[in-house]
């Protein structure tokens, strides 16, 4: 059986590091404070900027949800980020997606200050991790590194597989496994001979988008296998890898639900602390 690979102890040993980190940043008197924009009525976007401003709260940092209607134009909007952008006061900035319908996103992730970008959209942060630099990186492709570290899985010298290239997921891990010195192969809905691919993987990370895609002939005995899906199926939340039977031939697993998504909130609070670092310089 694998050994489970526990992103809510992950999150735990984490979160002493950014307590220390916090403290630090009160000692210099820098009161580190987000900015959550709810534009429109997506109820996933509602709940997660709600659970985000509870998870901050639990930190001691201050947050404040912009809520705005589905109607707000692009000029609107616009100037609500600009001038987020400028407030001394704000320390990071996060715009739920998907934004209302007319509204261009693109346009409006520009608007925001790169260094406030705790989600890391802008395509400034986006060069700064493509050149291997410092920056703010989104919180889900983070999580997945922070739990290979966490457990002492070294990415140096390993085949890493992805399957996925979204810019929000599949690209930023292969750019990260990369700067660890894995060799790196990236798979998306084209990639011809999949399993042949996957099965030799020492760390297989799906983020693929489909319940129990990743089955047990797909992954090398022994391997890491990194789920970063979140599918709901039948009221219950699953990941992308056929959990039981995988479990069976890898060395190691992250489940669904506990697993990636557990240390992806805490990503959200360190990236706070690293803009709040920078700011208070
Ligand atoms: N744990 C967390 O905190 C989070 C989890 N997620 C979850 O992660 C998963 C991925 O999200 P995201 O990257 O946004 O999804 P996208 O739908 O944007 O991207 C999916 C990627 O998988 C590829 N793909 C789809 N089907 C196949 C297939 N059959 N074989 C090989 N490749 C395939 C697509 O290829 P192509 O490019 O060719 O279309 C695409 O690159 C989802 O389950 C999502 O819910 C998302 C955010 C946070
Ligand atoms: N710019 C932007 N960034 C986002 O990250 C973003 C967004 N917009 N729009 C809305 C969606 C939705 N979303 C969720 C994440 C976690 C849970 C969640 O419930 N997480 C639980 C379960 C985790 C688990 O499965 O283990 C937890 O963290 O404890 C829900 C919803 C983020 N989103």
């Amino acid at each position: 059986m694998a050994d489970i690979l526990d992103g809510k102890e992950t999150a735990a040993s984490l979160e002493k590091v950014l307590r220390a980190r916090l403290a630090a940043l009160r000692e210099k008197h820098y009161e580190p404070k987000l900015a959550v924009i709810l534009a429109g009525n997506s109820k996933p976007s509602a709940m997660y900027a709600a659970f985000m401003q509870k998870v901050a709260k639990g930190y001691g940092i201050e947050s404040e949800i912009f809520r705005e209607s589905e109607d707000i134009t692009e000029e609107e909007l616009g100037s609500l980020i600009t001038d987020l952008s400028h407030d001394r006061e704000i320390t990071g900035i996060l715009m739920m997606m998907p934004l209302p319908a007319g509204i261009d996103s693109e346009k409006m992730i520009a608007l925001i200050n790169p260094d406030k970008d705790v989600d890391g959209l802008t395509d400034t942060n986006a060069g700064r991790l493509f050149a291997g630099k410092d920056g703010l990186f989104g919180c889900t492709p983070r999580a997945v590194m922070a739990i290979l570290d966490h457990y002492g899985i070294n990415p140096d010298g390993k085949k890493a597989v992805i399957i996925g290239r979204s810019n929000v997921i599949g690209k930023p891990v292969s750019l990260m496994l990369l700067k660890k010195n894995a060799t790196v192969t990236i798979c998306h809905s084209h990639t011809k001979n999949l399993k042949e691919i996957t099965r030799e993987a020492d760390i297989l990370v799906a983020a693929l988008g489909h319940a129990g895609a990743v089955t047990a002939d797909m992954v090398k005995p022994g391997a890491v296998v990194i789920d970063v899906g979140i599918n709901r199926v039948n009221g219950k939340t699953v990941g992308d890898v056929d959990y039981e039977p995988v479990s069976r031939v890898a060395g190691a697993i992250t489940p669904v639900p506990g697993g990636v998504g557990s240390v992806t909130t805490a990503m959200v609070i360190e990236n706070i602390i690293t803009a709040g670092e920078k700011q208070a310089k």
